[in-house]
């Protein structure tokens, strides 16, 4: 995967105040407050079922949230016409997949959708944003093959790539790291960085979200346990409390950066007492 892509355009300002977001009328996480500036990662964590994929929904604008606003650039995002809102900000669902008849570029090109006059094929212009596209997520060698033909993990970054080609300020990606190897892990939070765009995204890996992200918040028992700088919120008591699992900082001597990982339960001190 490479860097920032000439096409890159400025990450834009988030701020969702009280949001309540639920689906189908049922409530599932409340009174979420989140300030996201222009160009910085937010990570959305929390244990299975605690309503990170319905929160994003509801930042993306997919969902109107049950009480609440979410403001993109200044604008009341639930507020805007879909093609406005597809021009702001890039969504990836979790099990989004490319059509499978369709050859690579061909389902990154319609990224390009929301900035095209109807039945406008592609300029010129909109060719190189596809390529750099498919450069960013190291599938450039892959463009003229069919997408049934590709690895789970490479579908996956077909689909990334198809966000990155929407040439938004805001990219909502709901875990983008599934099927990714730990490589590709690391570079596509590379790539989100150098290119300059605001990013939410879900994770499941704590410590690619502490390291590799400025925010995060943090869901448990329907709300927002904690939110605020990732390397503040992401600490052993938090996670203890999210998670019900034994986590500790340790530090990196060869870089001086603190590293969370977690204890087999059996193994954390604490139970080691009680069993001698
Ligand atoms: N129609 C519904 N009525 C009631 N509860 C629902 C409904 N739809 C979804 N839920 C519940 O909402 C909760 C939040 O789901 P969500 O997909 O947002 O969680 P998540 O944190 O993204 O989970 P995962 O890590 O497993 O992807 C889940 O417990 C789910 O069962």
């Amino acid at each position: 995967m490479s860097p920032a892509s000439p096409t890159s355009p400025p990450g834009v300002a988030l701020t969702a105040t009280g949001l309540d977001a639920g689906v189908d009328g049922h409530l599932v996480v409340a009174g979420v407050s989140l300030a996201v500036e222009p160009g910085s990662l937010v990570a959305v964590v929390g244990e299975n079922g605690s309503g990170k994929s319905t929160l994003l929904r509801a930042l993306a604008g997919l969902s109107r949230p049950l009480a609440g606003r979410v403001a993109v650039d200044g604008a009341d995002l639930h507020a805007l016409p879909g093609r406005a809102r597809a021009r702001l900000l890039a969504w990836v669902g979790q099990e989004d997949a490319p059509a499978e008849e369709l050859l690579v570029w061909q389902a990154v090109a319609l990224g390009l959708v929301p900035h095209q006059r109807p039945w406008a094929g592609p300029g010129s212009g909109e060719r190189e944003t596809v390529a750099a596209a498919l450069a960013q997520v190291g599938l450039q060698h892959l463009a003229d093959r069919r997408c049934d033909h590709l690895s789970g993990g490479e579908r996956r970054r077909v689909m990334l790539a198809r966000g990155l080609a929407q040439r938004t300020g805001l990219v909502v990606l709901d875990e983008p790291t599934n099927h990714l190897d730990v490589a590709h892990q690391q570079e596509l939070v590379g790539v989100l960085r150098g290119s300059g765009r605001t990013v939410i995204a879900s994770l499941h890996d704590l410590d690619l979200a502490r390291n590799g992200f400025d925010q995060a918040v943090v869901l448990h028992d329907g709300r927002a346990l904690a939110t605020g700088r990732a390397a503040e919120v992401l600490v052993p008591e938090v996670v203890r409390t999210a998670f019900g699992v034994v986590p500790a900082l340790l530090r990196d001597p060869a870089t001086g950066q603190e590293h969370l990982v977690l204890r087999p339960p059996h193994l954390s001190p604490a139970d080691r007492k009680k069993s001698r």
